[in-house]
């Protein structure tokens, strides 16, 4: 059973993640988790968005992300809601990516919606025409050729305008689509690790995903908001319908009628079962775009990737991801347009089912020549029977749709406007400011709890650093060391107590600006899965293709030997667990002709050295933080890497200029330091110089004679 202090701390991590994850029209109050009970309704699309998920009678639990809601009352009342404060807003946006071409597409499907009735209507003159000829006794044929040409005719236009439609529409929602899986990636790359970490994030973010991917017609393309545009049309369809079958029944009993059209309706639905056979998968693309999925999806995993959420607030490589993610985008959205048009060619607008539809006339000419009425109308009044089943039966389904769209839009919506938690308030910001030597650090009383934790992974820690000195942290396993790490980095935020950086409190610099003076190896180091030119020059995005700067790095981290003894250089393709290449739905396997090369836990640490040495020798670098980053070296390399890190410390006349981090259980390279912290418990419980720490022969003291 957990302790009271458990529901505790997990209760202050919840409000606090409330307090400071929204802007103030999304300020959540206390009564968010049983915000459906509540008499006042909800204040935001969040608090909206949260209640539909919220399980009846159960306050406090929720649906899992992406579960369907109930159509119940309230649910009604929360679409409505969000329908007002951001479904019309979000069609603005959408409208104002491409304003002609979607107004074009809701008056084409408004027109289009009247194609039914019109058709209804032009096959009622055949037959009225038909009947005609049959009974009277100078048969001709010019007046009955006329009308089936024009049929003929009107057909074509009707083909070349959906195919026109269709092409238009595939434009409008490919942009919507760019639109909306940019702003996803926009989000992912921005937030931070402790607002990621938040559970309630998480689901929001997750329903937020299959709302853009509800724009993909291979995903959930049965979500798509544009539905919204197909209930207008199907609307128009049925009222269209129901007028043309008032008009056709005054006066006439039209049961029998009625019960032959709902018989006629049967065979074209047995006959589109038996098209749909024939339906085949279709691939498309060459080895390019195999390429840009592949890369696309490798870059959208990566910004989505908690694995390397540190290095890619350190290393500012949210724009990076962006762009390039773009351009691999670009190609593989240009490549679905031919899949489209093929298919939606003039041929398919020719449905089969139609054409046996009208063919089913001929017999009921025979059958109702006696009647009174004009053998047209029947058909007419058949066929629109018949559509405005289909239309009917459509507008529930795609209502339905809809109805479940409202919610995860407004997952979309909301997270839109969800605030990395470490980025200061605007007013509160603090720009960076370098001192000479490189960063001082002064750490009162810093306490932090990782999330749903109950033991705080830090307790009262308290030191000092002057600029340019160098600083070990040592002890046992799990006492704290990385946890401190992260917080001196402005990974994740301390609970309690205060920690100045250059005199400014840390928690007044905008992150990205404190990261772009740091540079670090991160114990559980990233391993990227591209060439190894690429793994290093991520340090620094910048220099990214400016080989001379990749090559002194690989050069400071001495991995020069590693690379010229791979394959291709510093082109290799490295190995990386766990990564599978994952194929863009619709486009063809290609065959990976590329050998990728794994690399040995030594070899990848002189690799993510390497990386952090691409900032080395920028000016503006004032810390230098290392976590274990010589532990799977042997000791010759290991003292060659802190000779080095000891050399870009220090400008060419020898004086400091950048303060030094390192953690290490070595204790052989503490000695090295200036200044060496020893951690037990989440706390430092002895801080020193290694000789002050050797004559006061505590923990410190028996652990270095241990290691010698
Ligand atoms: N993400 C996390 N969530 C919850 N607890 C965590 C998390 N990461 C670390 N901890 C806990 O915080 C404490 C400190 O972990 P930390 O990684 O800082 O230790 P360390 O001193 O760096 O250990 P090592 O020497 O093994 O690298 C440990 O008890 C660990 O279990």
């Amino acid at each position: 059973m957990r302790s009271p202090q458990y529901y505790r701390s997990n209760m202050r991590h919840r409000m606090a993640s409330r307090r400071l994850l929204f802007p103030a029209d999304f300020q959540l109050t206390h009564k968010s988790s049983s915000s459906k009970s509540q008499q006042k309704g909800p204040q935001n699309v969040y608090d909206a968005w949260l209640a539909s998920r919220e399980l009846p009678a159960q306050p406090g639990h929720y649906l899992v992300p992406g579960a369907p809601r109930p159509l119940t009352m309230e649910n009604a009342r929360l679409a409505l809601f969000i329908t007002k404060a951001s479904t019309l807003d979000f069609f603005k946006v959408l409208f104002e990516l491409n304003p002609l071409r979607t107004t074009l597409m809701m008056s084409l499907n408004v027109v289009r919606s009247l194609f039914p009735a019109f058709r209804g209507y032009s096959q009622a003159l055949i037959v009225d025409e038909l009947q005609s000829l049959i009974a009277s006794e100078s048969f001709t044929w010019s007046r009955l050729v006329y009308l089936v040409s024009t049929e003929v005719i009107r057909r074509v236009i009707e083909g070349c305008l959906d195919s026109f439609a269709a092409s238009n529409e595939n434009i409008v929602m490919g942009s919507a689509r760019f639109y909306i899986e940019y702003k996803q990636m926009e989000q992912r790359v921005r937030l931070d690790v402790p607002t990621l970490a938040d559970p309630g994030v998480r689901a929001l973010l997750q329903e937020s995903e299959l709302f853009a991917r509800s724009f993909t017609g291979s995903g959930f393309g049965i979500l798509s908001p544009l539905e919204f545009i197909h209930i207008i049309s199907l609307l128009t369809e049925i009222f269209s319908h129901i007028i043309l079958i008032i008009s056709l029944t005054r006066g006439v009993s039209h049961f029998g009628i009625l019960v032959l059209s709902i018989f006629s309706t049967m065979l074209p639905m047995i006959l589109s079962w038996f098209t749909c056979q024939r339906q085949e998968t279709e691939t498309v693309g060459g080895l390019k775009e195999a390429r840009a999925a592949d890369r696309q999806e490798r870059l959208r995993s990566l910004a989505y990737s908690d694995l390397h959420r540190p290095e890619i607030a350190l290393f500012g490589l949210g724009d990076w991801i962006l762009k390039s993610w773009t351009s691999a985008r670009k190609i593989v959205l240009a490549s679905e347009q031919p899949y489209y048009a093929r298919n939606t060619s003039i041929l398919d607008q020719f449905n089969l089912n139609e054409l046996v539809s009208a063919v089913q006339n001929i017999p009921l000419l025979l059958l109702f020549q006696t009647s009174s009425a004009s053998l047209g109308s029947l058909t007419v009044y058949r066929t629109s029977i018949q559509s405005l089943l289909y239309a009917c039966r459509n507008l529930v389904s795609t209502s339905k749709m809809v109805f479940q769209g409202i919610f995860l839009m407004s997952a979309f919506t909301a997270s839109t406007k969800l605030k990395p938690r470490l980025n200061p308030r605007h007013d509160d910001v603090v720009p960076y400011i370098s001192q000479t030597g490189g960063v001082s650090i002064t750490a009162k009383n810093l306490s932090y709890t990782y999330p749903g934790s109950s033991e705080p992974a830090l307790r009262n820690i308290n030191f000092t650093l002057e600029p340019g000195e160098t600083l070990a942290i040592v002890g046992y396993n799990g006492s704290g060391k990385s946890t401190l790490a992260k917080l001196l980095l402005r990974i994740v935020d301390y609970d309690r107590g205060s920690l100045l950086v250059n005199g400014v409190d840390i928690r007044r610099y905008n992150p990205a600006e404190y990261h772009s003076h740091l540079s670090a190896v991160f114990q559980g180091f990233s391993k990227f899965s591209t060439t190894v030119k690429e793994n290093v020059g991520l340090g620094n995005v910048d220099k990214i293709t400016y080989k001379p700067a990749i090559e002194t790095a690989v050069h400071l981290a001495e991995a020069d030997t590693l690379v010229k003894s791979l394959p291709t250089g510093l082109k290799t393709m490295l190995e990386t667990p766990g990564y599978e290449s994952l194929s863009y739905p619709g486009m063809m396997m290609q065959e990976d002709t590329t050998q990728r090369h794994g690399l040995s836990g030594g070899e990848w640490q002189r690799i993510a050295l390497a990386r952090a040495f691409m900032r080395a020798n920028e000016p503006g670098i004032d810390m230098f933080l290392f976590d274990e980053p010589t532990s799977a070296l042997d000791a010759h390399a290991q003292n060659q890497i802190f000779d080095t890190v000891a050399k870009i410390s220090r400008s060419p006349s020898g004086e400091r200029t950048k303060t030094v981090i390192f953690i290490t259980h070595r204790l052989s390279t503490a000695r090295r330091a200036d200044k060496v912290a020893m951690m037990e418990n989440g706390t430092i419980t002895e801080f020193g110089t290694h000789d002050e720490l050797i004559r006061k022969n505590g923990t410190y003291a028996s652990l270095y004679r241990a290691s010698i």
